[in-house]
């Protein structure tokens, strides 16, 4: 067989190499004259995958490494007998660990401890529902929003409320949705101006979902006319075309990198290998777990006497630190033309993991240390 696959797919040939002929290539190069010669194609989000790419061709399964689809026109490849697979859930804890790393961070600056808020999670799937367990478990107050659940699942969402509710209520506010432009429950521009102007001062807004869940043109004139909002924005509207405008008036700008964790991008790689193997009938011998390499950083402690809260930031900052990523993207748009940042401060991504991969060693489990590192999603141990 002849996979064509994007070149930041990581772990292709571990994965795929034994499947047949690999060939890999920039996403954004993965054309008509390409795919004329794949059986199989392994895409990431920036490569739109359609009729005109691939009527006509000999290719029979399209994968994405992604959790989104909204880049694939799956009616197109169905009509054509083509199979598809995405990887959901695969990034799901990384999105989790930028949101809350970037909230811990924004509350420290603001001077508000997230547990006296109420935090708003529009779209309750894999990524808002993991979000809003972890920040209950460390007793932040949670609203969520989600009309297909409720209409979909009455009995589990007694508990959820509408839109307007939650854009009222929340103090902070966060996207989870997928980008949908049509049908009953659509999200493009989900965030109008009227909802945008309708946010009370001091709102923390967080969209790591897609950037036209928020119109952007919107957001920035109330940014513009007010500045009384904080943004903490990973997703914009037509990227690569990043605007530096919008990203200057942003309290963190990140480049679509919510879920470069190098755990997130593995299982996606790993998830559409066994989609592959399922969809031709080939068994799935290769795994993940012998390929994950060590974390750099394995071990921290604290001493019993800190303050649980201080060490809930120094652990999670000491694993993510969503600033890295917005200095780094704000360096580059004083370099480079805002696609050529976008693309190469993704592609460069630097080895991020997830909170899981360190080992923390406390006095108790049981203390309030113990407990709010764990509710935060870390690996503790007692000392
Ligand atoms: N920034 C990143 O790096 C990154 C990484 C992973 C996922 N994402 C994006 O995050 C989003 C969420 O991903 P997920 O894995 O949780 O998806 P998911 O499909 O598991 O969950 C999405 C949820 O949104 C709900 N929903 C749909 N329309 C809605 C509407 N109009 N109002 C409220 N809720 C609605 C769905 O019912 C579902 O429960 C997607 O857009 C995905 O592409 C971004
Ligand atoms: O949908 C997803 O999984 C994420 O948005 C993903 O992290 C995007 O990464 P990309 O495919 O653009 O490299």
């Amino acid at each position: 067989m002849r996979i064509l696959a994007d070149e930041n797919i990581p772990l292709l040939q571990p994965f795929f190499g034994g499947l047949g002929e690999l060939v890999t290539l920039p996403g954004r190069a993965i054309d008509r004259a390409a795919v004329k010669h794949a059986d199989i194609v392994l895409v990431r989000s920036i490569t739109p995958v359609n009729a005109d790419l691939l009527a006509d061709t000999p290719v029979r399964f399209v994968g994405t490494a992604t959790i989104g689809t909204d880049h694939i026109d799956q009616a197109a490849l169905a009509s054509m007998g083509i199979g598809f697979a995405n990887a959901p859930g695969s990034n799901a804890d990384s999105v989790v660990e930028y949101v809350i790393s970037s909230l811990l961070w924004i509350a420290e600056r603001e001077g508000f401890l997230l547990r006296e808020r109420t935090v708003g999670i529009i779209g309750v799937g894999n990524v808002g529902g993991r979000l809003a367990e972890r920040l209950s478990r460390l007793g932040v107050k949670i609203l969520l929003c989600d009309p297909p659940r409720v209409d979909a699942e009455p009995e589990e969402t007694q508990h959820f409320v509408d839109l307007e509710t939650l854009l009222t209520e929340a103090d902070v506010i966060s996207c989870h949705v997928p980008l949908v432009r049509e049908g009953a429950y659509p999200t493009h521009h989900l965030l109008d101006e009227k909802r945008l102007k309708s946010l009370k001062p001091d709102t923390v807004l967080v969209n790591t979902s897609r950037g036209s869940v928020v119109d952007n043109q919107a957001l920035k004139a109330r940014l513009k006319d007010l500045g009384d909002l904080l943004t903490i924005m990973d997703v914009f509207e037509r990227e690569p075309e990043l605007d530096p405008e919008l990203i200057s008036l942003c309290d963190l700008a990140t480049p679509h990198i919510a879920g470069y964790s190098l755990d997130g991008k593995m299982r996606g790689s790993e998830m559409i290998y066994q989609a592959v193997c399922q969809h031709f009938g080939l068994p799935a011998r290769q795994k993940l777990g012998g390929l994950l390499p060590e974390p750099w950083l394995k071990r921290l402690g604290f001493s019993p006497d800190a303050d649980p809260i201080w060490t809930l930031r120094a652990a999670v900052r000491a694993c993510y630190d969503p600033r890295d990523d917005d200095a780094a993207l704000r360096l580059a748009l004083r370099r480079e033309l805002p696609a050529q940042a976008y693309d190469r401060l993704r592609r460069e991504y630097h080895t991020r993991r997830e909170f899981t991969t360190i080992k923390i060693k406390v006095r108790k489990k049981s203390s309030e240390m113990g407990n709010i590192l764990t509710a935060a999603g870390f690996s503790i141990r007692e000392a």
